[in-house]
């Protein structure tokens, strides 16, 4: 199902929506932090989908607690240091993790550079250890507004050579990209790339703000472009790759089932697409889980899985000598 001779990868990863439920445990215990739950298996419906959520919104607040437990800058340390080891179990040969400084910075007034560079050194200590590549893309989490997102850029921007793009998350229909325009002026003057959560909450109009005014070269989620043919047409014609994330595009009732996602769809018209898995600790899946639902539940050949794991090493932000590499070093397993 998973071809060996491709590289894996998962190019649209929260690493503050990926911490295990034993590890919020242990760090609410050790930071004197009170949890909403007597026991690791009390606390998981807090923290993971049971079922579906009715709205990204909803969604959202599973990670609450998940940034809640982060009390210091060795806690933000050991939660980027364990997503390096679980991208890594998952059998990654790469991947990129994104995260929202301030947001992980909020609940214990931590200061955001300190964050960033929390999070680099876990990231630099786990690819020490394990047999993996990872690139960093900073998070402006539109939610809380401009100024916060400021706030945010800056503190990734002084660790610009750590970084190989941003991103815009968060409440897409509330915030919506035009209110970020200068920031993401900035960030390309920086010479950053730029993907952006769009076409999730709200509508194909929110995916063109993305490219129009953010420059976006690559959309996570981008669903609702399926509404829009001029839209799929332009996806296809400029190689905007789509970070698909199936499963959470079900958790948060982005879709109503796999059978109606349009996954297939953007295929045919030619659209680079790839799998991903956006929140793997909220959603409790792996990447593996993704292509076996697109498998089982969507009928995919295997030709065409294979099709999405090479889109995934092309839209990848990393060198073209980076991505022969990761081939090569497949080749030669
Ligand atoms: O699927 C998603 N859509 C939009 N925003 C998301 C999604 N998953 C997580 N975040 C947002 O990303 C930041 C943490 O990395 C937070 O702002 C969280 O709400
Ligand atoms: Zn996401």
């Amino acid at each position: 199902m998973i071809d060996p001779t491709i590289p894996l990868v998962d190019l649209h990863r929260h690493l503050d929506g990926n911490v295990n439920v034993k590890t919020i445990w242990e760090l609410g215990h050790q930071h004197g932090i009170k949890l909403p739950a007597n026991s690791l298996e009390e606390l998981a419906p807090f923290v993971q989908i049971q079922g579906k959520e009715n709205s990204l919104v909803d969604f959202l607040k599973k990670l609450d607690w998940m940034v809640a437990v982060l009390a210091d800058l060795d806690a933000v340390k050991r939660v980027a240091y364990e997503n390096v080891i679980d991208a890594a179990a998952q059998g990654l040969d790469y991947a990129e993790l994104r995260f929202s400084p301030y947001y992980m910075a909020m609940n214990h007034n931590l200061p955001i550079e300190g964050v960033v560079e929390a999070v680099i050194d876990g990231v630099r200590a786990g690819v020490k250890e394990y047999d993996i590549k990872i690139n960093l893309i900073g998070i402006m989490s539109r939610s809380f507004g401009q100024e916060k997102c400021r706030l945010e850029l800056e503190g990734i921007l002084a660790h610009r050579d750590c970084i190989v793009a941003m991103d815009l998350a968060g409440d897409e229909l509330g915030f919506p990209g035009d209110l970020f325009s200068e920031h993401f002026k900035r960030v390309r003057d920086a010479g950053l790339q730029v993907t952006a959560h769009a076409g999730e909450a709200a509508g194909a109009e929110s995916m063109w703000q993305a490219i129009n005014v953010l420059g976006a070269t690559r959309i996570g989620h981008g669903v609702n472009a399926i509404h829009d043919p001029k839209l799929m047409e332009y996806l296809a014609q400029h190689r905007i790759g789509i970070e698909s994330c199936p499963t959470s595009n079900l958790h948060t009732s982005t879709v109503k089932d796999y059978t109606v996602h349009p996954l297939r769809k953007f295929m045919d018209a030619g659209v680079l697409i790839g799998l991903n898995t956006d929140d793997p600790g909220v959603s409790a899946i792996d990447i593996a889980h993704e292509y076996r639902v697109v498998k089982n539940e969507m009928g995919f050949s295997d030709v065409q899985l294979a099709t999405l794991q090479r889109n995934g090493v092309e839209m990848a932000f990393m060198s073209d000598s980076d991505r022969k590499s990761l081939y090569a070093k497949k080749l030669n397993k």
